[in-house]
């Protein structure tokens, strides 16, 4: 049985969602169409089409998603938790204090047994093969694989791609990663290309807008390939700063390749809106909260901030404001708008912020699968259903943190598990150093076919919320035992 407050906020949804329509009906039916005609000259109907044609005329060309394909990591690049502790060990400037850390973390970052790592970082010791070699071959693996899977998929020739968009934070070599897939694919000599680096794991969705910002000046009907990925094998931390270690613990190998363009073709989904929330000015907090540096003795790694969960928390919430009008229903608005003035107004009277209900907006999440505790926290703050994030803390549990690709995953995890309609609107929450937080909104065209290849296509029949409630146990001391899952 529904509660009653649940029962007054259908009711005053009910009320405030109609009231605009029954307004605009009134006034319709009070003029009557005979007076409306009647009050209408030839410079008002010549003005109504010379303004119909000028936004015809410039408004932005609608983007399509034709379809995308996440690298479906190869088994053999699994790393059970024993066997990275294990490789851990044999780093020799990594204390024992430090392994044993890692484990703990490991235990319970809601990873699984199953996540992959670089070839290089199945090799001991593992930071002597972390090569420029190593990391160029890892991202040719990923990257080429997941491009050539998708143009089997969408059977477009790379010879009608006429938009290259990369992003890929901490790899960044000359030539340039995007230059590695021209030169590859053969793509044309007049490609506008763009390698975005050092941008987070939030620049996944600064790529697709900026891939749908480029199609509106190539001609009608190109396409856009997007690529989003971490390549790992660089960044093996070899100190014992724990922040810096954080990083080896959570990111894994993973990236996708999408296919954008301006003709509805055969397309999948229809890019609705993206929004771009930047919090690091003058907030030095958030500015430095994923921050590469240098520890004392000159190891460098990815400084992860205690303070993350917060400014995840605070930028979202930066985002949503923005977010929260082009989607949320008009009775939502209001109920939002009221809290941010009431809060405005009142400011000594802590008034908690009005949480607005997104399920009235979209019916699938894809929130950038960071760590468990970042899952948490906004699942916490969007007061989501462990459903709503299911999509996620699977990705994290099979995948890790795949860093920027990590949405694509949970998109095809939900893809899946069958769950998609055509009309259903699914939203892209990333977020990462900067401190960035992006937003992108898809409606559902034309759902995948279910037994389909793909990144979960050997293992959606056993995954499920309920096997990843417990976390991995690692024996610190005994890694050749078997980690057993702590229900
Ligand atoms: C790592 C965890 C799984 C650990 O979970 P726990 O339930 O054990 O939580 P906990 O907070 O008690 O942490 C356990 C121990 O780790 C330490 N610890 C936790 N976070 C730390 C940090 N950032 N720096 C230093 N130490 C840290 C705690 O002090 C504690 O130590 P002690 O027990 O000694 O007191 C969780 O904290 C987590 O998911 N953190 C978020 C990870 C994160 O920042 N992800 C975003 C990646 S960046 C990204 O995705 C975007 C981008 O790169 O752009």
């Amino acid at each position: 049985m529904r509660s009653s407050p649940v029962k007054l906020k259908v009711v005053y949804r009910l009320i405030v969602d109609s009231f605009l329509a029954a307004s605009c009906a009134a006034v319709l039916l009070r003029l009557g169409p005979a007076e409306i005609i009647s009050c209408l000259r030839p410079v008002h109907l010549f003005s109504a089409a010379a303004a119909a044609t000028v936004y015809l005329m410039l408004r932005p060309r609608a983007v399509y998603l034709v379809d995308y394909a996440c690298f479906d990591t190869s088994p053999l690049l699994r790393i059970p938790m024993a066997s990275f502790i294990e490789h851990t060990k044999h780093t020799p400037t990594m204390s024992e204090r430090s392994v044993r850390f890692m484990s703990r973390l490991l235990a319970r970052s809601g990873l699984g047994e199953e996540t992959r790592l670089p070839e290089a970082h199945h090799f001991i010791p593992t930071h002597e093969y972390c090569t420029l070699e190593n990391a160029r071959t890892e991202f040719e693996l990923v990257v080429f694989s997941a491009i050539d899977d998708l143009l089997v998929k969408t059977g477009v020739t790379a010879d009608a791609i006429g938009v290259l968009v990369l992003n890929c934070s901490l790899f960044c070599p000359t030539p340039s990663l995007v230059d590695i897939i021209v030169n590859k694919y053969n793509l044309c000599c007049d490609i506008r290309s763009v390698n975005l680096s050092g941008m987070g794991c939030s620049a996944g969705l600064i790529s697709v807008g900026l891939a749908r910002n480029l199609l509106q000046v190539v001609p009608r009907g190109s396409h856009a390939l997007v690529v989003s990925t971490e390549t790992i094998t660089p960044n093996y931390y070899v100190g014992n700063e724990r922040a810096m270690l954080l990083p080896n613990c959570l990111f894994r190998v993973g990236g996708v390749a999408a296919l954008l363009s301006t003709s509805p073709a055969n397309a999948r989904f229809r890019l609705k809106h993206v929004v771009r929330t930047f919090t690091g000015a003058n907030d030095d907090n958030a500015y430095r909260c994923v921050f590469q540096e240098e520890d004392e003795q000159g190891n460098v790694g990815i400084n992860l901030s205690k303070n993350l969960m917060a400014i995840a928390g605070a930028s979202l919430q930066a985002n949503i404001t923005r977010m929260g009008p082009l989607v949320l229903p008009v009775s939502e608005q209001l109920l939002f708008a009221l809290s941010f003035v009431a809060r405005k107004a009142l400011r000594g009277a802590r008034i908690r912020p009005y949480i607005p209900d997104f399920s009235m907006a979209f019916k699938h999440l894809c929130i950038h699968a960071g760590g468990r505790a970042v899952i948490d926290e906004l699942q916490k703050r969007l007061r989501l259903s462990d459903e709503q994030v299911e999509a996620s803390r699977m990705t994290l549990h099979r995948f890790g943190n795949t860093s920027s690709s990590s949405p694509w995953y949970e998109l095809a995890y939900v893809e899946a598990k069958g769950r998609m309609r055509k009309g259903h609107r699914v939203w892209m929450i990333g977020f990462g150093s900067g401190f960035k937080c992006n937003s992108v909104v898809w409606e559902c065209i034309q759902p995948a076919a279910r037994n389909i290849h793909g990144p979960w296509s050997t293992s959606i029949h056993r995954e499920s919320l309920g096997s990843v409630v417990g976390y991995a146990v690692v024996q610190p001391n005994d890694s050749s035992s078997i980690p057993r899952i702590n229900r």
